[in-house]
């Protein structure tokens, strides 16, 4: 089991971000976390990725407590987060070498490490080029990159394609099929066309709680709708 999450609960004053939330999730599984605006997707993400410190409850991440064992946890995932993560000023290479500088390689580890990226990421014409500089898809890739370049065990990806058009978003598609099963992937989205395209399995947030949980032929069938947009709006519906 990679992630075994046990009443995760997050509250800023008055409101309960995520209430309770109890989930756990394979090795090598890609999953989809969906809801609708102020769910409590990213809450529960930075929770996870030990960004956030959780009002109750706990997570095991590889078996490690996000709450009494937050160090190793870091060690063992990485995040990319919805504000892109990449230094506007830097170049590729040198975006990709400082994280991998940060997570304990020496400069030739980091180098070695920052070519690999780029030639996978499809980024090596760019390797001199500030960051700032790159198209919206190609920045977002540089930021999966990034968080990648620790060989995570579980990584997180907040709305990956947020704002991309359809050939990046395509493009991003190809790159994370092929990360498929090598590592525990948890995304978040709201492009329902891609959690088809990619989860193994998905998860539906409201207010706070996990509305609906399964592969999405087991959400068709529970719920009697045909398409994965009918099945969001029937389990997020006001009551
Ligand atoms: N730092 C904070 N202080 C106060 N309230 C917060 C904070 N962060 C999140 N919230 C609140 O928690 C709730 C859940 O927010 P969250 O960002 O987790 O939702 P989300 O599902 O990721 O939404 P979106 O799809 O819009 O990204 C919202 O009502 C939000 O306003």
């Amino acid at each position: 089991m990679a992630i075994a999450i046990t009443n995760l609960t997050k509250q800023f004053n008055e409101r309960i971000a995520v209430d309770h939330l109890t989930l756990t999730i394979d090795q090598g599984e890609f999953f989809a976390l969906l809801g609708q605006n102020a769910a409590g997707k990213t809450t529960t993400i930075k929770m996870l990725s030990c960004l956030l410190t959780p009002s109750s409850g706990d997570a095991l991440m590889s078996g490690d407590s996000i709450v009494a064992n937050p160090t190793a946890v870091k060690q063992k995932i990485n995040i990319s987060p919805q504000e892109t993560a990449v230094a506007p000023n830097l170049s590729v290479k040198e975006n990709l070498e400082f994280i991998a500088r940060i997570y304990g390689g020496n400069k030739l580890e980091a180098k070695h490490k920052a070519v690999d990226m780029m030639t996978k990421f499809g980024l090596a014409e760019r390797a001199q080029s500030k960051a700032k500089t790159l198209s919206g898809g190609l920045q977002r890739r540089l930021s999966i990159a990034m968080a990648l370049i620790s060989d995570p065990q579980i990584i997180f990806l907040d709305e990956p394609t947020l704002g991309l058009d359809i050939r990046a978003r395509r493009d991003l598609w190809k790159i994370l099929l092929e990360l498929k099963g090598k590592i525990t992937i948890v995304l978040t989205t709201h492009y329902l066309e891609e959690v088809e395209a990619l989860a193994d399995r998905v998860g539906i947030m409201h207010s706070g709680k996990l509305h609906a949980l399964g592969t999405i032929d087991e959400l068709k069938e529970n719920t009697g709708q045909s398409s994965l947009e009918d099945i969001f709006l029937t389990l997020t519906e006001e009551v």
